[in-house]
């Protein structure tokens, strides 16, 4: 639709007194309806619903006839499906509320069951091409085929024992609307949790929590066929609440909003196969092939060791947490040395620092696999040191200023909290 130009000034005051536009009226006239052409012409992929984000649309609407763990419905109805009950979080892409199905909703959609609680994260469907490019635009090219078996196998119970959070359903609420329900993490973030932490974490806790996060990364790329691009302590959650630092219990890797699906699931030939994707991510949380515009199944086992470095020891690698700036986030990436002989660092196990090493080398190709990870003497029990990892060291991790709320007033934090919003960049050639 053109513009309406009616409240034009110039057209206003020639209709208004009666009057033959003169020359000059004309003249403005005409400059007046040229510039608006133009400036419709020029938003006008602004105003249309993409091709893509149609296809996408089209996409969720065809798959409901095959799979049960989609479903669409029109005008905002959603409320007779479910009842809120409380606020859990808000992240850059949508509201997550803790949900019950009414019995509507239990008849309607298959895959919940009565009396179990649900987290429902609620997401804006992309309008236009543009920010279909960062979020899911591998939706949109991969087969079919390849997009159910994801949502399966984000939807399979297997998924909650390889510590993934299970997405049971996404119901398209047409035409603004998708929410998804996922089973409920009732205990804190994990960086919630570590900025809680008044100590290091016991270097047999790492461990465990990096076997648990490497198994989660490991059955998004090999069962999924996915990459996570957003491997961070934001978007892992505990299933339960923490009552033992020794045991603090189940993780499981949340926010599928950045996953980009493969047309083929990786393999151990594949792991360190880099793929060309929108950049996306958290600006202290992403790999150096990131940085590039490249993306593969070794990226977020980067995003694995950043967090594992950052619970052995209370700091991230290269210096990244006292950095604001990209280009500052990126030259330390790129030209900072990953130094493990520190003070802090002697204090640790010599399997915890080959791998975090090995985590974090900066060639792909000398990166573990997940495979690789699991198999490391560091993640088997009996290999690990009961000992707390370094005690001693709290004092050498300033208070984050992005979190002085959490370190400072409540415990002094052993851990610091940066970098959580998730952002499409432009990565710089
Ligand atoms: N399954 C869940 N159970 C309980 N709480 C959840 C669950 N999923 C998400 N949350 C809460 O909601 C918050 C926002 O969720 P999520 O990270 O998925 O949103 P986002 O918009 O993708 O965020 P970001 O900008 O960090 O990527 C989380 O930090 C968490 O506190």
């Amino acid at each position: 639709m053109l513009p309406d130009y009616s409240d034009s000034p110039v057209l206003a005051g020639v209709v208004a007194q009666g009057l033959l536009p003169s020359k000059r009226d004309c003249y403005l006239l005409a400059q007046t309806v040229l510039r608006g052409f133009a400036s419709w012409f020029c938003s006008r992929p602004a105003w249309t619903v993409g091709e893509a984000s149609a296809t996408l649309r089209k996409r969720y609407i065809d798959i409901q006839e095959s799979y049960d763990g989609v479903a669409v419905i029109h005008r905002g109805c959603i409320e007779d499906y479910f009842t809120e009950g409380g606020h859990l979080g808000r992240g850059g892409f949508g509201t997550v509320c803790r949900v019950e199905p009414t019995g509507q909703g239990l008849s309607r959609f298959k895959p919940l069951s009565p009396g179990i609680a649900y987290a429902m994260k609620r997401v804006k469907l992309p309008n236009r091409d543009t920010e279909l490019e960062s979020l899911s635009k591998s939706f949109v090219n991969i087969p079919m085929s390849r997009m159910l078996e994801f949502l399966q196998a984000l939807g399979e119970e297997r998924a909650t024992r390889e510590h993934v959070t299970r997405n049971l359903l996404r119901v398209l609420d047409m035409p603004q609307s998708m929410y998804i329900v996922m089973n409920l993490l009732e205990g804190p973030t994990l960086q919630g949790w570590m900025t809680a932490m008044k100590t290091a974490v016991p270097e047999r806790t790492c461990a465990d929590l990096a076997q648990q996060m490497l198994s989660a990364v490991h059955y998004l790329h090999r069962v999924a066929g996915a990459v996570h691009r957003d491997v961070k302590p934001d978007n892992f959650g505990f299933v339960r609440t923490v009552r033992n630092i020794d045991q603090p219990g189940n993780v499981q890797l949340f926010d599928m909003g950045l996953a980009w699906v493969l047309p083929e699931k990786i393999q151990e030939s594949t792991a360190t196969n880099l793929h060309d994707v929108a950049p996306g991510g958290t600006l202290r949380w992403l790999s150096p092939e990131a940085w590039c515009g490249l993306c593969g199944a070794c990226s977020d086992v980067w995003g694995v060791g950043l967090i594992v470095h950052t619970l052995l020891v209370g700091d991230m690698p290269f210096g990244l947490r006292k950095l604001e700036e990209e280009v500052q986030v990126r030259n330390a990436v790129f030209k900072s040395k990953l130094n493990l002989s520190t003070s802090i660092w002697r204090r640790v196990s010599a399997q915890a620092r080959k791998f975090v090493d090995q985590l974090l080398a900066k060639d792909v190709a000398a990166r573990a696999t997940t495979t690789a990870a699991l198999r490391h003497s560091f993640i088997r029990e009996e290999n690990v040191p009961p000992s707390w990892s370094s005690r001693a060291c709290t004092e050498n991790v300033p208070p984050s200023p992005q979190s002085p709320k959490v370190c400072t007033q409540k415990c002094g934090g052993f851990f610091p909290r940066v970098g959580r919003r998730s952002i499409y960049f432009h990565a710089v050639d």
